[in-house]
């Protein structure tokens, strides 16, 4: 069932916690909300799921309107980070309570409650586990109990609150793989809320970028990753240099670095700034062709290997600013750089942004 939030807005006093987000989410679509905290995520997934009431705006779901629907007729599948399992009950008790409390007209009967438990329990792989307690379960498996019960009341779509957030990082990683090849088989419209870019990049279809109560950019992982809609998406995602300086006639004169910047052609004595990815900046001794000598000055401050790339601080001289590079290691123990050693770097993939 498609998921679709129309012009919604939210204000905490004076605080406008959501300004005017719209979004559309296909069924069988995973989305990542992913953000800075207190950029209106949990919000945004609170009134989706009805656990919240927006100021304004609507929210659709399979195209009709839901926005005054009780939270409970939603049919909303809803895992928190810290939602708990409820400790005095059994695995299996856990996943049944959503069955178990529904009005008698609607209750499945016990045989029918016991054989979906166990479906449900062999769908995120725990069926052994079906008569231990939570206290006796890992962090990681609680989760999958946690999601298992929310699924058992058959949620038309699945919204899930940093579901995986006090985890270590590798039963994380586990769990995100899981996740999406749960979601596949499932069929749904996913939400997912995280602050942490590689699960959002890794998991989902679709990434909504939000900042201050707004989405700021909405795309494939790929999208988003290669071409940031705004500074701030190039400054969330990833490590980035910016070179801030004269937006003039089409050039950028920042820092010491001079900048083509066609787009811009007309601006006039205006500011701009330039974003510039560490993987994006050729290092090299001496200019080897006329494109080379375009590379300014800078001195090799620091060296540290991380993976399979060799992370490079640069020291600009003339404005005492550090610069960051990286460079694939075979490329650098190729080059041979020493520490101290002078250096021309070369912007080779570069987005400018005017000043508003
Ligand atoms: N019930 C409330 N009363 C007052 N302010 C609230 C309330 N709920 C949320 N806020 C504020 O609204 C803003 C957005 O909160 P929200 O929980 O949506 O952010 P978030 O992006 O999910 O953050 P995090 O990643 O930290 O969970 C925050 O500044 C928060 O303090």
């Amino acid at each position: 069932m498609s998921i679709e939030v129309k012009n919604l807005s939210r204000r905490f006093g004076n605080f406008q916690a959501l300004d005017n987000v719209s979004l559309h989410i296909d069924t069988g679509e995973l989305v990542a909300l992913l953000g800075p905290s207190g950029c209106g995520k949990t919000t945004l997934l609170r009134i989706i799921a009805g656990l919240e009431t927006a100021d304004s705006g609507s929210v659709l779901f399979a195209g009709e309107d839901a926005t005054g629907v009780h939270v409970r007729k939603r049919q909303v599948g809803f895992v928190f980070q810290h939602y708990a399992l409820f400790r005095h009950m059994t695995v299996l008790e856990n996943v049944a309570f959503g069955l178990r409390v529904r009005p008698r007209s609607q209750r499945p009967s016990e045989q029918r409650i016991r054989d979906k438990v166990q479906e449900l329990l062999q769908l995120v792989q725990l069926d052994w586990l079906a008569d231990r307690y939570p206290s006796q379960l890992s962090g990681g498996q609680r989760q999958r109990i946690a999601l298992a019960r929310a699924l058992a009341v058959e949620p038309r779509v699945l919204l899930l609150d940093e579901p995986f957030g006090a985890l270590d990082a590798k039963v994380r990683k586990e769990l995100r793989r899981w996740l999406r090849r749960l979601h596949d088989e499932l069929n749904v419209a996913s939400v997912f809320v995280t602050h942490d870019q590689e699960e959002a990049l890794e998991v989902s279809d679709r990434v909504v970028l939000m900042n201050a109560g707004r989405i700021e950019q909405v795309g494939t992982p790929r999208e988003v990753w290669e071409s940031p809609a705004t500074p701030f998406v190039y400054g969330f995602l990833g490590d980035v240099n910016q070179f801030t300086g004269d937006l003039d006639n089409g050039v950028l004169h920042a820092d010491g670095i001079t900048l083509p910047a066609p787009e811009y052609r007309s601006l006039r004595e205006a500011r701009g700034t330039a974003y510039v990815r560490p993987y994006d900046i050729d290092v090299f001794r001496k200019p080897v062709s006329s494109e080379d000598a375009q590379g300014f000055p800078v001195r090799l401050s620091h060296v540290y290997m991380a993976g399979a790339s060799a992370h490079l601080e640069l020291l600009q001289e003339e404005t005492g600013r550090i610069i960051e590079a990286q460079l694939p290691e075979e490329q650098f123990r190729q080059l041979a750089l020493k520490d101290g050693e002078h250096l021309l770097a070369r912007p080779r993939r570069v987005q400018i942004f005017a000043s508003q």
